[in-house]
Parts: structure tokens; C-alpha cells; sequence
């Protein structure tokens, strides 16, 4: 199948550099979120991304301008009447993301894919609130979008051969290395990233160090680029705590449990980079 128009859904860190590597790669982009003031927001950080990448000479000015060209706006999910794929990357909530794929399964056109960029959902569960599990799929991609080149690609019980292989070209066309992996929760990623992260929270709730000394640790010891407490800050405490609550139901297994002051965190508000406070603070 010949992709050419995708929605994208949620115009958040996630979602706008979906939209922002579909566009540079000449899709016709739709960006839906909620609301005209999320939209604003997310086409400024992808602007910002592209300016920068024009600052440095690796882009041509008139590049930068064609791709914004292939984004146009949406706040209504109606919108997505001709795509060929939806890629959802609103938050991390089971409620969420079925009620979406529900609406979507019946507006968008036989043919059209329904992928997903979750964490760590069931995509088998996902798929059964649709009349086309065969066509859902995940396809998880990394933070920061425009420099990460994974993207996990993550088949549902049902997805079919025909539905896995144009996810894959398209991820290729992205310039992305795709990595098949089934679906289990937290798929690979995030199946061994929580838990390191949720034991770097513990480490610091029990006094074992400062967050410096813990963040040091792993960047100097281990050759991370950030260490656990700044990642954790730079995904958003909010998902990390959605990604661990859903691997200790999915699993059952005590070992996942999220830390208490991971949930403190969250409940207080500091979700990290996003809201300028999390284990630290931003401008
Ligand atoms: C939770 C999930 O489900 C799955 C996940 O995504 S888990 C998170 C996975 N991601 C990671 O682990 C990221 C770990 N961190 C890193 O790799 C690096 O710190 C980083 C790439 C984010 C930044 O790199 P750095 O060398 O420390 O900083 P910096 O020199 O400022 O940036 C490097 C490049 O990334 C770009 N960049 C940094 N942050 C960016 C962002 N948020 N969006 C777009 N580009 C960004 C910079 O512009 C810079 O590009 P140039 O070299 O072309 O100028
Ligand atoms: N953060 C990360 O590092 C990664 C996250 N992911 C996954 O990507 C998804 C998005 O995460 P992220 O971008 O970080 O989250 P953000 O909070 O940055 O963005 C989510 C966006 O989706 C919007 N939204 C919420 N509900 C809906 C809806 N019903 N319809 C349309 N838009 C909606 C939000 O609006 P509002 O502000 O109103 O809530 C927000 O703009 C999650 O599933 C997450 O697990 C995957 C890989 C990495």
C-alpha cells in the first residue's frame, strides 16, 4: 500500500516530531489535537527544530518552508476522512486511546492503517475496540523524535504481513531503523528503560545518593547521554508513572511496582521538563 496522508493525533513532544519527520519527508501531514492553542505550540517547536536545522546548514531555507507546507491544522477528528494511516500519540490512558480508535475506525477509509506510538499498551487491546484489528499496529518512536532512529514496531494478535511491511517502508522513508517486536507490556524499550528509571527514583527516595550523584553515575559510568533522573524529566514523570502502573497490572509482578515518590511527583504537578519542574528545574 502506498502511503501519502497521515494523521497525526496529539500535538505534544511526541506527536509534534511525528508530524515533523512525516513532513520533511514529504507526507501530507493533517496534526489533530483538542485544541487551536496545543496546535500553536506544537508548530512552533516543530518551526524552532527546523530553524535550528537551517541555523546550521543542513537544511535549505526553501526545505524548511515545504515542509511546514505539509502540515495543515486539525481539531476534529473527521478530518482524517482520506488518510491513508493515523499515528496516535495523545497520552498514555488505555479510556484515551480506544475512545480514539473507535471514533477513527469509523471515519477513516477501509484501507487506512491505525497505528499507535504507545509506551507500553496493550496493541492487541487497542485493536479489539476497532472492526479492523488486522490494520492496528504499534509504532513506537524515541525522544526526541527528529534525532532518535529507532522505532519499534509492534504487531497486535491480528496485524497482518501486508499491514507490518507498509509500517516498516514507511519508517525506512523516514530515514528510521524499524525493530519488530511482539506485543507484551512495555514492549522491549520500555520494559527494561522503567524499570531502571523507577530504581534511580528509589536509589534517591532512600537516601542512597543526591540526584546529581545518581545522574553522574550512569552518565560517566555507564556512557548514558543523560542519566535516569534527567531522562526521566526529559520523558515526562507523568508517562513514567503510566508506563510502570501498566507493567505492574500487565505483568503482575511486584517488581514493577512505580516508586512513592515517583507518584508524589506527579501528583504535585512536576512532570518534568514539560511543566519547568521535576527532579529539576527549567527556565
Ligand atoms: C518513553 C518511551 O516510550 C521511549 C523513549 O523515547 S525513552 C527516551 C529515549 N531517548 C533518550 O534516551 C535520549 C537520551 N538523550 C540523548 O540522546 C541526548 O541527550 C540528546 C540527543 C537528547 C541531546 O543531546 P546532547 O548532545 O546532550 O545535546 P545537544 O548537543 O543540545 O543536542 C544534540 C542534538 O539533538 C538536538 N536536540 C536536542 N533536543 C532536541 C529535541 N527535544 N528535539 C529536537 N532536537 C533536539 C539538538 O538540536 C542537537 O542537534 P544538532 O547536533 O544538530 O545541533
Ligand atoms: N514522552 C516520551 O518520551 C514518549 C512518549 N511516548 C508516548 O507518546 C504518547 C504522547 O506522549 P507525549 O507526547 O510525551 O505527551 P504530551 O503530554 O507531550 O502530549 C500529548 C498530547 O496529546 C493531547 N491529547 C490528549 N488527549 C487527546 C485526544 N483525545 N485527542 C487529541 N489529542 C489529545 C494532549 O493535549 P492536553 O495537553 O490537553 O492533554 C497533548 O497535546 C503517549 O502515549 C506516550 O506514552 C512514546 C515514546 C516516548
Amino acid at each position: 500500500m502506498n502511503i501519502q496522508k497521515v494523521m497525526v493525533i496529539g500535538a505534544g513532544q511526541m506527536g509534534g516530531g511525528i508530524a515533523q519527520v512525516c513532513a520533511q519527508a514529504g507526507y501530507d501531514v493533517l496534526l489533530n489535537d483538542l485544541k487551536d492553542e496545543y496546535l500553536d505550540r506544537g508548530i512552533a517547536v516543530i518551526s524552532k527544530n527546523l530553524s535550528r536545522s537551517v541555523e546550521k546548514g543542513r537544511m535549505a531555507e526553501e526545505d524548511k518552508t515545504a515542509a511546514l507546507a505539509n502540515i495543515t491544522r486539525s481539531t476534529d477528528l473527521q478530518d482524517a476522512v482520506d488518510v491513508d494511516i493515523v499515528i496516535e500519540a495523545a497520552v498514555e490512558n488505555m479510556k484515551i486511546k480506544t475512545e480514539i480508535f473507535q471514533k477513527l475506525d469509523v471515519i477513516v477509509p477501509a484501507h487506512a492503517i491505525l497505528a499507535t506510538n504507545t509506551s507500553s499498551l496493550p496493541i492487541t487491546e487497542i485493536a479489539a475496540a476497532t472492526k479492523r484489528p488486522n490494520q492496528v499496529i504499534g509504532m513506537h518512536f524515541m525522544n526526541p523524535v527528529p534525532i532518535m532512529k529507532l522505532v519499534e514496531i509492534i504487531r497486535g494478535l491480528a496485524t497482518t504481513d501486508e499491514v507490518y511491511n507498509t509500517v516498516e517502508k514507511m519508517t525506512k522513508d523516514l530515514k528510521k531503523s524499524p525493530v519488530e517486536v511482539n506485543d507484551f507490556p512495555g514492549f522491549i524499550s520500555n520494559r527494561i528503560l522503567m524499570p531502571m528509571i523507577n530504581e534511580a527514583i528509589y536509589s534517591l527516595y532512600e537516601g542512597v545518593a543526591t540526584k546529581e550523584a545518581i545522574d553522574d553515575v550512569m552518565k560517566m559510568g555507564m556512557n548514558h547521554p543523560m542519566g535516569p533522573l534527567q531522562l526521566a524529566d526529559f520523558i515526562g514523570l507523568d508517562t513514567c508513572l503510566y508506563i510502570m502502573e501498566i507493567l505492574h497490572e500487565g505483568f503482575g509482578d511486584s517488581k514493577y511496582r512505580p516508586c512513592p515518590l515517583l507518584r508524589k511527583y506527579v501528583k504535585a504537578g512536576w512532570l518534568g521538563k514539560k511543566t519547568g519542574r521535576g527532579f529539576y528545574e527549567y527556565a
